[in-house]
């Protein structure tokens, strides 16, 4: 239960609704409880009638009438209450359900990219969804059953005692039984469920795959082959569901079992003590049939009840792992910092951890605000790299990044990113409107905003050709778009927000050079006030920049503007002069 203690503060949060739903819940047992006794009452003015012993002034009518209304009346207070039992208790285990998943979303959000590097999507979803529903289950269900257990355990036993003892030795002899069987029990079934659930991830994870490459399995004529996988995973989770069944199967034969053996030991154990006059009224034995088929339920819930907090305590243990995970990027500075745009890097030393490479080895540079650093090099190079960690997506090992002076982790994380644009290099747009997509950047947006950004990024004319124009919806849901119109949908994302810094990680490499030129003369246009640096493999993009770096292997082989660097030899004359040639063939 250790695990569990952190859902003590949402039971403290919600204490008022889950008091009054455990007030409901003894109420409603009691309720329940009337029904026994008022069957036993019947049966003991019947005899009494059939022994010409009624003696008083009313009639045998009127008393079973009296006695029956009494029953229907508890029968539907009980029900009402029941009704309200669960409207609160599983209320509760709702509410505590939806805070615990945007405990855990928020969480999520605050963690650095190297926890979802680390850790599979898969898994993050899981423990968001299957791991927060078994930990309702406890905060809910669990608790709701183990009071009404209790409620209906301690009054019913009380009453029995009162009525027969050794009748009720003999009764409740088969209970614990009952229990320990439905604890084995449903350990079992969940072992089993786990293993359909991993199966029915598999074969899932399978599709969605299989369907979202199906151009390249069409193109390869793979249909048989993907078929044949699918119809062996399938085959598997087949036979696993199988297994489940037949052991759910016998959930309920053997609570029928078991409800059966001690109706049987009541009524023989009953009969005789009727026979010897022990007990005095059949009465007690049609009483005593009622509570033992009211507690068998109840007791049978105490092995599955077990069984659920079990279950829970893992799953929270899952979701405890997460939360405890301390954000490796963490803003220090709560108060409000500027941004003007002033880039420095002094000798900087960074190595991705989960690769163990060193992507940068001593980079420095500077760059004043307002002024545009194009970055150029060999794939690998660590061109990337230098934008995420302005973006502070990571934290370097040595050296330092000054921001206007200001050490990169002096400024406010949250002003610090608001004042970037980024748009990297593969342009990732959510499953929503062009119109959204392109906001996504500014909230407050207009719709002219939108459409100015749009034909800055020279995507305009594209998207007003489409039937809904800006309310095209994109991704699965809608069109696809071909990849030079995502980035420049992704650009003008970046530009409507109007940054002080603006990063262009290798985003005009799926537009021909007709399209870059004009994107670039509008860029250069807006960027005049803004940092700009722009990563790419061309030098069509970068020959107006104020400063020209070369990387090679994380470091810096050249330095200049364009006129100096086609002036002497090294990687970008040679990349300029192959690509002149390229263009003049
Ligand atoms: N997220 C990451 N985790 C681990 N290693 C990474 C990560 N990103 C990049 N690397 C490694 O760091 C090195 C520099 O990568 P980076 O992406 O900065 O290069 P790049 O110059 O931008 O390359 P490209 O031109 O292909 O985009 C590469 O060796 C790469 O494998």
């Amino acid at each position: 239960m250790k695990e569990l203690k952190h859902l003590n503060k949402y039971f403290l949060k919600y204490k008022t609704h889950l008091l009054i739903g455990i007030v409901i819940t003894i109420v409603a047992r009691i309720f329940l409880l009337f029904t026994p006794r008022y069957v036993r009452r019947i049966f003991e003015v019947v005899e009494k009638y059939n022994a010409g012993l009624n003696t008083g002034d009313r009639t045998i009518q009127g008393e079973l009438t009296e006695i029956i209304l009494y029953i229907i009346g508890a029968a539907i207070i009980a029900g009402i209450l029941t009704f309200f039992m669960r409207q609160t208790i599983i209320n509760v285990s709702r509410y505590i359900e939806y805070d615990l998943k945007n405990e855990v979303y928020d969480h999520y959000q605050k963690l650095s990219l190297n926890f979802y590097k680390k850790n599979r999507t898969g898994d993050l979803m899981n423990r968001i969804s299957e791991d927060v529903g078994r930990v309702r289950m406890y905060a809910g269900p669990a608790i709701m059953y183990s009071i009404n257990t209790v409620t209906l355990f301690i009054i019913a036993i009380a009453y029995m005692f009162n009525e027969a003892p050794l009748l009720t030795l003999y009764t409740i002899l088969p209970l614990p039984i009952l229990s320990f069987a439905i604890y084995k029990l449903s350990k079992e079934i969940h072992k089993r469920s786990t293993i359909v659930q991993e199966y029915l991830s598999k074969l899932s994870s399978f599709a969605q795959e299989t369907f979202s490459g199906i151009s390249v399995i069409k193109a390869y004529s793979l249909e048989g082959q993907t078929s044949a996988d699918f119809d062996e995973l399938s085959t598997t989770n087949k036979k696993k569901q199988i297994h489940l069944v037949s052991i759910e199967a016998l959930f309920f034969p053997m609570m029928i079992l078991l409800i059966g053996v001690s109706n049987l030991l009541v009524i023989y154990i009953g009969g005789k003590q009727y026979i010897s006059g022990e007990i005095e009224s059949l009465g007690t034995i049609a009483e005593f049939i009622i509570y033992v088929n009211m507690l068998t339920w109840p007791v049978a819930t105490v092995g599955w009840v077990t069984s659920i907090v079990q279950q829970a305590e893992a799953s929270q243990k899952r979701i405890n792992e997460f939360l405890t995970i301390e954000p490796e990027i963490k803003n220090t500075v709560h108060s409000p910092t500027n941004v003007i745009g002033n880039i420095t890097f002094n000798n900087v030393f960074f190595t991705y951890d989960d690769t163990n490479i060193e992507a940068l080895k001593g980079v420095s540079f500077n760059i004043k605000a307002g002024e545009t650093l194009a970055i150029i090099g060999k794939t690998g190079s660590g061109k990337s790299t230098i934008l995420e960690l302005i973006g502070r997506l990571y934290d370097i090992d040595k050296g330092s990044i000054m921001i206007d002076g200001i050490e990169i982790n002096q400024h406010n994380l949250q002003d610090l990113r608001n004042s970037i644009g980024y748009v990297p290099q593969d342009a990732f747009l959510f499953s929503d409107t062009i119109k959204n997509n392109i906001k996504f950047g500014k909230e407050n947006a207009t719709d002219n905003d939108v459409i100015e950004a749009a034909k800055k990024a020279h995507v305009h004319k594209n998207i007003v050709k489409f039937n809904h124009g800006y309310d095209t919806v994109l991704g699965e849901r809608g069109i696809t778009l071909s990849g030079g119109q995502k980035q420049r949908i992704s650009i003008a994302r970046a530009v409507i927000k109007s940054p002080k810094i603006l990063l262009f990680d290798d985003c005009l490499s799926a537009v021909d050079t007709e399209t870059e030129e004009k994107i670039l003369k509008n860029l250069y246009q807006i960027t005049s006030d803004k940092t700009t640096i722009l990563v790419s493999h061309r030098v069509s993009s970068t020959k107006n920049a104020n400063k020209i770096i070369v990387l090679d292997d994380g470091k810096i082989v050249q330095e200049g503007t364009h006129e100096t660097l086609i002036n002497v030899d090294g990687y970008y004359k040679h990349l300029y002069l192959k690509q002149l040639s390229e263009t003049n063939v």
